[in-house]
């Protein structure tokens, strides 16, 4: 088992309450940007969840950088960055400068060192001097970034993200856009915002818990684009 930088899914099931929700095939990820597209409900967020341990598969193994993500949980979590579709489950502390701070003194940095990576980190998300803010009134939008600004001071190798850019305004969604684009981390995020993909590697399409299809961004849009015409054929057939 070596530290090879990849996310290793061995074929992957995952069940609750007797239903499947989660049936993919061995799958290798390696690529720097990697998109996960699909209808609601189509096991999106499941699949994302099993990166770091937040769901752990009724079958299969996930593996991160040779890391059993079952096994090693807390290793994996440091170094996969995880970011919720919705900001306000992720913020928990009052105010912008404590919500900074409670992940980076997980980490065991001294108090300056925290300091500093909170205001760079802050600065990178176009919320430079708002530690005293409260964290719960801050916009949709500025939710996101700080959300978004806590994991990526805490330098994790891998970040995921749910839905980075639903529920923002156009002016948010090319905001979040440019920021995530020269990011050096590896990135696995799941959209519906399919301009997102550009520029991506590869996209995972899922449907009904399965995979559907796995290919340049190209490629992988006109088939979920095919996967919708062709369900709404059946339905107006029906
Ligand atoms: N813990 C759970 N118990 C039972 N059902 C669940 C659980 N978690 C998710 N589901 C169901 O699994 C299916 C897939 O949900 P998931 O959130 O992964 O979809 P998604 O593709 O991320 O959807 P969306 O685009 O709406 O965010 C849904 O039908 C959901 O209701």
């Amino acid at each position: 088992m070596g530290a090879e930088p990849a996310i290793e899914l061995q074929a992957l099931r995952v069940e609750a309450h007797g239903q499947q929700l989660l049936d993919i095939p061995a799958l290798r990820l390696t690529e720097q940007r990697i998109g996960l597209i699909g209808a609601n409900g189509s096991g999106k967020s499941t699949l994302l969840r099993c990166l770091n341990g937040l769901v752990t598969p009724t079958a299969g193994r996930v593996r991160v950088d040779g890391l059993d993500v079952a096994r090693a949980t807390r290793r994996v979590r440091r170094r996969v960055g995880f970011v919720f579709q919705d900001a306000d489950a992720q913020i928990l502390m009052p105010t912008v400068g404590e919500e900074m701070d409670l992940g980076l003194k997980a980490l065991g940095l001294a108090p300056e060192a925290r300091r500093q990576r909170a205001e760079a980190a802050l600065a990178q998300f176009g919320l430079a001097g708002m530690t005293a803010r409260s964290a719960h009134l801050l916009s949709g939008g500025e939710k996101r970034r700080l959300a978004l600004a806590c994991i990526l001071a805490m330098r994790p190798e891998i970040l995921v993200l749910d839905e980075p850019t639903s529920m923002l305004d156009l002016p948010g969604q090319r905001r979040l856009r440019r920021l995530l684009e020269p990011l050096s981390q590896r990135l696995i995020v799941a959209t519906h915002d399919l301009e997102l993909l550009e520029g991506f590697d590869r996209v995972l399409v899922v449907d009904g818990g399965r995979l559907h299809a796995d290919a340049p961004p190209g490629t992988a849009v006109d088939a979920y684009l095919a996967l919708v015409e062709a369900r709404e054929a059946a339905e107006a057939a029906a």
